[in-house]
């Protein structure tokens, strides 16, 4: 039985069908990229596994238990975990506090050492700071360092990539396999496929709310689908 399992997943905002019945599986310690271009689905995807948006229909699975529209503090209790594509970390307050506030409340896969987690993410000699006078990249790997609080057994990463430079995101990359390697099944939401490869050989690839594409990214880039919706050329199939 796959980790993660999610089936037809639908979100309508009203007329519009934001995802139109998306399946993936995911196994433990998998990681898996969603691509796709802007407007196609992957934050709605998030969002309705995580619990920010009520999906429209279709149904998530953990380890075999039904989680659809669960709340986030219930979701993150059960393991599934994310980060956000624009980090809102508490600005006034310590960066150390911001992940302490991240586990208020002890939890069922036993606690993170907060110091252990801020070293390995390069914080540590931020840990004193207001979080609000961190950068934008270190905002964001505050954002993963707080997800990481709740050893989630699914970790959604929204777009980590944008904005980092060539070595912080090999960086960022080594430390994703690291965490995968540990146990943690990852989706990564990226435009940057360089990047991406670093993480996951496979791929969904969404499309105006539908999944175009499972399998190797490798693959997906000689698609003449996917080469069509990303760079809006003709395939052969047209
Ligand atoms: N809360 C909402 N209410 C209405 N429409 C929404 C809402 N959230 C998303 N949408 C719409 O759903 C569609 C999918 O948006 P979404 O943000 O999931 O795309 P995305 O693939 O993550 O894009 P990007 O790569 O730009 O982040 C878009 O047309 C968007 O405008």
């Amino acid at each position: 039985m796959p980790l993660l399992s999610v089936r037809g997943l639908e979100q309508r905002f009203g007329g519009l069908v934001a995802l139109a019945g998306i399946d993936f599986d995911l196994e433990p310690a998998q990681a898996l990229g969603l691509v796709g271009p802007n407007g196609s689905g992957k934050t709605t995807c998030i969002n309705a596994i995580c619990g920010l948006n009520r999906p429209t229909k279709g149904t998530v699975t953990l380890d075999g238990t039904p989680i659809t529209g669960a709340r986030p503090h219930q979701l993150a209790r059960a393991g599934i975990g994310r980060t956000f594509q624009i980090p809102r970390p508490f600005r006034g307050m310590t960066v150390r506090d911001n992940l302490l506030v991240a586990t208020s409340t002890r939890h069922p896969r036993g606690d993170v050492d907060p110091d252990e987690l801020l070293e390995r993410l390069g914080l540590a000699r931020f840990g004193a700071s207001e979080a609000g006078t961190l950068n934008a990249t270190q905002q964001k790997l505050l954002d993963l360092a707080r997800a990481l609080m709740l050893r989630p057994r699914v970790l959604f990463i929204d777009e980590l990539g944008a904005g980092l430079s060539p070595a912080e995101l090999h960086s960022i990359a080594g430390l994703l396999n690291e965490i995968a390697a540990e146990g943690t099944s990852l989706v990564v939401v990226e435009h940057l496929l360089g990047f991406l490869e670093q993480v996951t050989p496979t791929v969904v690839v969404l499309n105006a709310g539908s999944s175009i594409f499972v399998g190797p990214l490798r693959d997906a880039l000689r698609d003449p689908e996917v080469e069509r919706v990303f760079l809006g050329t003709t395939s052969a199939h047209d």
